[in-house]
């Protein structure tokens, strides 16, 4: 059995990722700063268990935070574990869709957001995994995967998978 110490040691550290399609565009931004600098991602980052009540508060509050806009029908459609190799704890990545929101698009100080027409993603410039479950998010399918990375951030093995119903996560969050 996992002593308190070394299930902490292996927590997955808990983030989001949420990406608006609306009329064939897609709207990504181009992460300024921090984890991930200088590729086109979704907007999200660390779940704050001291401010955030569940994942999906966190995917709406970093989307807020990063470009100036709030999605009105996130959904949570994959779950993404990233295994780094230079990083203790692997990342749960919860990856949420939405297409309405309230808000003017604006660029922040972590991200340079712009629209992308849904066939024309800029893949060779966004995390490497993307390109395996765009397609799938892209259809309206819900999935999860595991990616592990080496030290130069390429991929070694990944599993992915399309499913009926995600894993609730034990935690309630
Ligand atoms: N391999 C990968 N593929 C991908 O598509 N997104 C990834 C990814 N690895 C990390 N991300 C995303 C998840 C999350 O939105 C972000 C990392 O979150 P972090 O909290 O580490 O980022 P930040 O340094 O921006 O922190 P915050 O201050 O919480 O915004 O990058």
């Amino acid at each position: 059995m996992a002593t308190d110490a070394t299930a902490a040691l292996a927590a997955p550290k808990l983030t989001t990722l949420l990406v608006v399609v609306s009329d064939g565009n897609v709207l990504l931004g181009e992460k300024k700063r921090g984890f991930g600098a200088g590729l086109w991602n979704g907007f999200g980052g660390k779940v704050d268990l001291g401010i955030d009540a569940s994942v999906e508060h966190a995917a709406l509050r970093e989307l807020r935070e990063e470009c100036g806009i709030d999605a009105l029908d996130a959904t949570r459609r994959g779950v993404l574990t990233f295994h780094y190799a230079d990083a203790p704890n692997p990342m749960e990545t919860h990856v949420f869709h939405a297409s309405a929101f309230e808000g003017t698009v604006a660029e922040s100080d972590e991200m340079r957001p712009a629209w992308f027409p849904e066939d024309a993603i800029p893949l060779e410039k966004m995390w490497p995994d993307d390109e395996h479950w765009y397609p799938a998010f892209l259809r309206g399918e819900k999935f999860v995967g595991t990616f592990w990375f080496d030290r130069e951030k390429k991929i070694t093995r990944h599993e992915l998978e399309v499913v009926e119903t995600l894993p609730a996560r034990a935690d309630g969050l």
